[in-house]
């Protein structure tokens, strides 16, 4: 099985303005409201790739609810500890360019926290649990260290897409896959990155460090993949750029997901590309549809 786990979900808060006015009344020409945190992404499009998955992590409050109400609606099976403070609301500015305020998240008390490790006691060997975003402040910048150590206990493998020191301490963990973008690449290692080579370079180190698997992604530039067996490109289809949010998930999904139903690392690597593209391209996530539409415009080459 495979699981996510959100510890900080969100609704995401979609409004586009014609011309943002600071300091000014600015009017919507549209808005939406989306499910989103890291986690709750990658289950959304586990499930239209039909894997089977179980969302986790918490939620609290009319934010909480009605996420949880929508991923009801989508069929997505989850689990999430209810907490008392309000899920947060993520806005996410589309002003000719993209601009996210993202909410800190909710109180979480060391008893929900310890209820949601409680739940961590279903994890068989064989299972994937994937750690995506960002954690609340209240829970301590531990609480992946203690989710990564139940992983281990249980033999389950894990993959975390997160950033700075949460990811480092991650590493000699042997996280099956690590995802981050080129800036957080260059962020982690405190440099500027410029070329390929560059990312490949610092790609490297974190195989080194324990991952077992590393997808650099470059938005419309694609994705670098570096792997004890080699290192692959793959383009990124061209097209008309919606809403990127949730691409680096949907990469992680399609990733994950055929990994685990094919055991193939380039189907993978590709259903990866193609699910981040899909996303981009679209107002919501990517669906079923797209995602197959875009695979095989995706070509993969050694670099
Ligand atoms: N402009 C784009 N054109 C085509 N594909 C894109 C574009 N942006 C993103 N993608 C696809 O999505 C993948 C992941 O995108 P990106 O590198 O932006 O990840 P990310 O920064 O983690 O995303 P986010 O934080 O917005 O979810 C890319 O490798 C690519 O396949
Ligand atoms: O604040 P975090 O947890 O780092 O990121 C949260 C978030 O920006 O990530 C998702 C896109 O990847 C969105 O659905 C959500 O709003």
């Amino acid at each position: 099985m495979i699981y996510t786990v959100t510890l900080n979900p969100s609704i995401d808060y979609i409004v586009e303005v014609e011309d943002l006015r600071l300091g000014g009344l600015n009017r919507m020409k549209r808005d939406l409201k989306l499910p989103g945190g890291k986690g709750i992404n990658v289950s959304r499009v586990l499930n239209q790739l039909e894997v089977q998955n179980k969302a986790i992590g918490f939620l609290g409050g009319f934010t909480g609810r009605y996420i949880e109400e929508w991923l009801r609606k989508e069929s997505i099976s989850s689990d999430f500890l209810f907490v008392s403070d309000d899920t947060r609301i993520n806005i996410k500015l589309k002003h000719g360019d993209e601009t996210e305020i993202n909410g800190a998240g909710p109180v979480i008390r060391d008893t929900e926290a310890e209820a949601l490790l409680q739940k961590m006691a279903v994890l068989n060997a064989g299972d994937v649990v994937i750690l995506s975003g960002s954690v609340p402040p209240s829970l301590g910048a531990d609480f992946y260290d203690k989710l990564i150590s139940v992983c281990k206990e249980s033999g389950a493998e894990f993959v975390i897409d997160t950033t700075g020191s949460a990811l480092k301490k991650a590493l000699p963990h042997q996280p099956l896959l690590v995802k981050p973008n080129h800036h957080e690449l260059a962020e982690l290692f405190g440099v500027t990155i410029q070329t390929k080579e560059e990312i490949i370079t610092y790609g490297r180190k974190l195989l080194e460090a324990g991952a077992k698997h590393v997808l650099v992604s470059m938005a419309g530039e694609g994705a670098l993949f570096i792997t004890e067996q080699g290192v692959y490109h793959a383009n990124a289809p061209k097209g008309t750029v919606k809403n990127s949010v949730g691409a680096g998930d949907s990469m992680i999904a399609g990733f994950v997901g055929t990994f685990s139903l094919t055991g193939d690392l380039m189907e993978a690597f590709r259903s990866g590309v193609a699910s981040g593209s899909a996303t981009a391209f679209s107002d919501d996530l990517a669906d079923r549809e797209f995602i197959e539409q875009l695979r095989p415009l995706i070509n993969i080459s050694e670099v």
